[in-house]
């Protein structure tokens, strides 16, 4: 069994397409650990601003397979691959570290960079697993995150409401 952690953001209905991208995410893996929502200005382009959150599952899946479920949720819920790379999405869900996988592993490169340039990645990151290394930098997602330049983007915490995942959120 891997664990595994996931970036979720959405800038399009974002309550209801996180909502249902978790639900889809319990359905396939079961209990899944959430970290808080939070709210941040659209990071590379210009548009709404995004809802983000990260969650942790446990899988038997391999990298690639899973990169294939994860792709279809996405597409189950509205997702767009027509027009520019960055653009608004209605849910977007990337695979941060599976395990300590490093390198590219069935495409996808493991851990995703954007852990070290994202405050929606790594603040969340750094609330559901303080004490996990980095696989490759070798800090604490907590130590990574006392060391980011926090003025360098804002983000703000959210009140979320996930009918079906109250009970699994820390
Ligand atoms: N860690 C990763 N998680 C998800 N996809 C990845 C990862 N690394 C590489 N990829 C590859 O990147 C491709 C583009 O998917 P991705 O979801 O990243 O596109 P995007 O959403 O437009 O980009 P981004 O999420 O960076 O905005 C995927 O088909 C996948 O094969
Ligand atoms: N705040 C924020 N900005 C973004 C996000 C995101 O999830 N949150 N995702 C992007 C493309 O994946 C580009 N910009």
């Amino acid at each position: 069994m891997a664990t595994v952690y996931l970036s979720l953001g959405s800038n399009i209905e974002r309550e209801k397409h996180l909502s249902a991208g978790l639900d889809a995410l319990v359905k396939a893996f079961g209990d899944l650990r959430i970290s808080q929502v939070y709210e941040s200005e659209s990071v590379g382009f210009a548009g709404d601003d995004f809802y983000n959150l990260v969650a942790a599952i446990d899988t038997d899946l391999s990298v690639g397979a899973l990169a294939l479920h994860l792709r279809q949720i996405e597409d189950e819920n509205g997702r767009q691959r027509s027009g520019p790379k960055f653009s608004a999405r209605t849910l977007d869900i990337d695979i941060l570290t599976y395990d300590e996988l490093t390198g590219e592993v069935d495409g996808i490169q493991l851990p995703r960079d954007e852990i070290l340039k994202n405050a929606f990645v790594l603040l969340p990151l750094s609330e559901l697993a303080p004490d996990t290394l980095h696989p490759v930098v070798g800090k604490t997602y907590q130590q990574l995150w006392e060391a980011y330049d926090q003025s360098s983007q804002k983000l703000w915490p959210v009140e979320f409401d996930w009918p079906s995942g109250s009970s699994t959120q820390i």
